[in-house]
């Protein structure tokens, strides 16, 4: 793929409720792109059967999510659903600077704190179809006990308020819709002149 010279890439934040699909989109994605590098955050919640610690997150205790916090190393970080979840700063310096493209899987607290730092990110938010078709998504999944079920659902209906403060909206109802018109952002966004 071309790249400008001297250009730093592009910081792409992708937010939405639980079980909305941007896992399930962003896996798809990053099978069609070597030249988009996705953040692996740390997190304090126990791993789901299947997730492996450094590829789906970095799993860690609380106590070392403080130390990290108190070391400067997140570039964001939040309590998500009772849970600790954050961006290691490194990371995603060191390919924006580099000139390639970052893309982060966070939730809308994260991605406050990343327009204050990077205005010039690209805000995407992936809304589901209904908001029965969300709770039906989390239960299929299997991975939340009712508890955090109500949690989370809660939590959506709260943070879908926050569509407006996104560049982006796009909802995931077919996948392969919602797949080509997250391609389609980061296309044009790259062909951008300023930003
Ligand atoms: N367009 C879609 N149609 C039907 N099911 C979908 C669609 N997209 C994702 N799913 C399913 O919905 C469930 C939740 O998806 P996924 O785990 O990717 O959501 P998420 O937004 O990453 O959730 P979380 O924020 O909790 O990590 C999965 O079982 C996934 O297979
Ligand atoms: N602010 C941040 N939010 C994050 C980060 N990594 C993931 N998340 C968000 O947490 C919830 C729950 O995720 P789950 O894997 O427990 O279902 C979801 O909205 C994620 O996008 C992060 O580094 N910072």
């Amino acid at each position: 793929m071309l790249k400008q010279q001297d250009k730093r890439g592009n910081l792409i934040i992708l937010s939405g409720p639980s079980g909305v699909g941007k896992g399930t989109i962003l896996s798809a994605l990053m099978d069609n792109y070597d030249d988009i590098h996705y953040s692996i955050s740390a997190t304090t919640r126990e791993a789901r059967v299947g997730e492996e610690d450094g590829e789906d997150y970095y799993f860690i205790s609380e106590d070392k999510f403080e130390s990290l916090v108190e070391k400067d190393d997140f570039l964001e970080w939040a309590q998500v659903h009772n849970n600790y979840y954050g961006t290691p700063k490194k990371y995603v310096e060191e390919n924006l600077n580099q000139g390639e493209d970052v893309i982060l899987e966070i939730d809308i607290q994260g991605a406050q704190q990343i327009k204050e730092k990077f205005p010039q990110g690209v805000f995407i938010f992936l809304l589901p179809p209904s908001l029965e078709e969300l709770k039906s998504r989390i239960h299929h999944r299997g991975t939340e006990t009712e508890d955090a079920i109500q949690t989370r659902m809660k939590n959506a209906k709260k943070e879908m308020n926050k569509v407006e403060d996104y560049d982006y909206a796009v909802v995931n109802d077919e996948i392969e819709e919602a797949i080509n018109k997250l391609e389609a952002i980061i296309i044009a966004e790259r062909c951008k002149v300023k930003s």
